[in-house]
């Protein structure tokens, strides 16, 4: 891990980051929300543990992540080369939580177009995640496009245990399931690389802007 001594009112505090981190992006611990997020939009975020689902376990996180490392790309064949990505640390089975994806938490009114680190959270509601300036390690995660046959991670929410009762909706980042024929089974290996599709819009949208 890395140190990053901050002052505050003369008094010295010490962050860790993860390895990698790069100067002039802020490392999250908790999401940062926009003060211009409309106050029932924020509502729907938070809300009491007695109200999540039964199907769904409240889950307690902190960075920086143990089983992920953020690692440059130096292959030419890999797509973002001279970019980073974000590996397996560890063996990760199936269906595993791996981290949450955190970072600024905007509305429709507070979008930054040229992002190429927007999640979407809550759609009906325009709500996003933005780790452009501020996030952790999910911001490294690649589409596997040029790079795998297929993405061996996915985007789903989850629900946090913030204290006091309450729950917070955020994006979480998990293995994909085995899959019925079992063909997945494997999960994540030790020393890969984490993939997602980011879907095909935001490569249309990427076109279009470029060309
Ligand atoms: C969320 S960031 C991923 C982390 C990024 N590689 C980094 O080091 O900050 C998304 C950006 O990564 C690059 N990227 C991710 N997956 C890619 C792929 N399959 N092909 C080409 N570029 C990719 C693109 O530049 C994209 O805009």
């Amino acid at each position: 891990m890395g140190q990053s001594d901050r002052t505050r009112s003369g008094s010295k505090s010490t962050s860790v980051t993860p390895n990698n981190w790069p100067p002039g992006v802020v490392y999250l611990h908790q999401p940062c929300y926009s003060k211009r997020l409309q106050t029932d939009a924020a509502a729907t975020l938070t809300f009491s543990k007695s109200d999540l689902p039964s199907t769904e376990e409240p889950r307690k996180c902190k960075g920086p992540f143990a089983n992920v490392k953020i690692t440059p790309i130096f292959v030419p064949s890999h797509p973002a080369n001279g970019q980073s990505g974000l590996f397996a640390a560890q063996h990760l089975p199936p269906d595993t939580f791996i981290l949450p994806y955190i970072g600024y938490v905007h509305g429709p009114n507070d979008l930054d177009e040229n992002s190429d680190y927007d999640l979407s959270l809550d759609r009906e509601l325009g709500i996003g995640v933005d780790a452009s300036k501020m996030g952790n390690e999910a911001r490294f995660i690649n589409d596997y496009r040029g790079v795998s046959a297929a993405p061996n991670a996915e985007f789903r929410h989850v629900f946090v245990d913030v204290g006091k009762g309450r729950v917070e909706k955020r994006m979480g980042v998990f293995v994909l399931s085995a899959g019925k024929s079992g063909k997945r089974a494997k999960g994540i290996e030790k020393g890969r690389e984490i993939l997602v599709s980011y879907g095909k819009g935001f490569w249309t949208e990427r076109m279009g802007a470029d060309g």
